[in-house]
């Protein structure tokens, strides 16, 4: 029997961990921003009471929008984080807090490892980088799963912006010197999953591990296969120009190199984990059937 409970219920995330099929005798309980406002400190006693973990779901994820909102982006991603964690530390229970790659500066020509040091570009990726490290302060039993380009048929992503775009022009230009790995956040759900079990089968693991798919591309190569795989149901197929990131000014700047080395998860809890062309083929259908754009 075990209770998970998860915050930021309505988000891409959110949504795909409501979706899990559970172990029997498990459940899991979402609160959406109007349930539960994780700034809260009301709200957050009532997301802990009777709850065996906490995944923390909720954040602010507009990355150019944080640049001039910095004072919300840093209650949600960084103060409340803290809040979250001290709570579950009065209740004893377990917290998975999800954060980012944009942690990092992108500067290094290799994946990043969990103990590299972290140079936020952006309000955004300062204010997770905060809310890890409160986290990490208020509760021993935490895990942090970094993550990146997350997308999903439910919520606003790349994958669903490229594909509005796509049938609205001919041409797109997309920056091709920034690199990731596009990560379903369906399967980051089925690895919270995985980490969930092994926490409350009394793994001591706690720390902070990167979780993304397999393989990494540009967000060029990715709108290329989007419209690779799309192309069929869309009818069309606009072309992709490969652009530097000086071609396409944004208030945020973004790492160059985004690419995480998932060894340390994969030792700790052997998460499911996937080619993200595999995972983007599944979303893609998804999407597709239900005309979601
Ligand atoms: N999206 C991405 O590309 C990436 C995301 N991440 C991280 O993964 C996690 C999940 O992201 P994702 O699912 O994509 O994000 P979404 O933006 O899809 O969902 C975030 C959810 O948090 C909710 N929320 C915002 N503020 C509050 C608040 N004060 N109290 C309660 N809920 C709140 C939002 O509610 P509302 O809908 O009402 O605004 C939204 O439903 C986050 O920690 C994010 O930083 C990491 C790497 C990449
Ligand atoms: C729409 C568009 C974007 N781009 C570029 C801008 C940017 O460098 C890149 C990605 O754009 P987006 O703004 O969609 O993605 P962005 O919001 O930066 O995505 C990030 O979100 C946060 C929450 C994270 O944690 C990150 O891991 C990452 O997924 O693509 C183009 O080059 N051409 C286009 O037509």
């Amino acid at each position: 029997m075990a209770r998970i409970v998860v915050t930021g219920a309505n988000g891409q995330l959110g949504t795909e961990l409501l979706r899990l099929p559970l172990p029997a005798g498990w459940t899991i309980q979402g609160f959406s921003r109007a349930e539960a406002d994780i700034r809260d400190p009301a709200a957050i006693q009532r997301l802990v009471a009777g709850a065996d973990l906490l995944v923390n779901a909720a954040a602010y994820t507009a990355v150019d929008k944080a640049e001039e909102e910095a004072d919300i982006a840093y209650q949600i991603n960084a103060e409340a984080p803290g809040l979250l964690a001290a709570a579950c530390r009065e209740a004893g229970i377990p917290m998975i807090h999800v954060s980012t790659d944009y942690v990092f500066d992108g500067s290094k020509a290799d994946a990043y490892v969990e103990s590299d040091p972290v140079a936020p570009l952006g309000v955004y990726g300062a204010s997770k980088e905060l809310g890890e490290r409160a986290v990490r302060k208020e509760l021993e039993r935490h895990v942090i799963l970094r993550t990146s380009w997350v997308y999903a048929a439910h919520g606003r992503n790349f994958v669903k912006t490229m594909l509005r775009l796509g049938t609205e022009r001919e041409a797109l230009r997309v920056v091709a010197d920034q690199h990731g790995a596009p990560t379903a956040a369906g399967d980051i759900a089925a690895a919270i999953l995985a980490i969930s079990r092994k926490l409350l089968a009394g793994s001591t693991a706690y720390g902070t591990y990167h979780y993304t798919a397999e393989d990494v591309t540009s967000w060029h190569g990715f709108a290329e296969a989007i419209f690779d795989l799309a192309q069929p149901a869309l009818g069309k197929r606009p072309t992709v120009e490969a652009i530097p990131t000086s071609a396409y000014p944004t208030p945020a700047q973004r790492p160059a190199n985004s690419a995480l080395d998932c060894s340390k998860v994969m030792a700790a809890f052997a998460p499911p984990r996937r080619n993200w062309r595999t995972a983007l083929q599944e979303v893609l259908r998804e999407i597709l059937a239900s005309s979601r754009l």
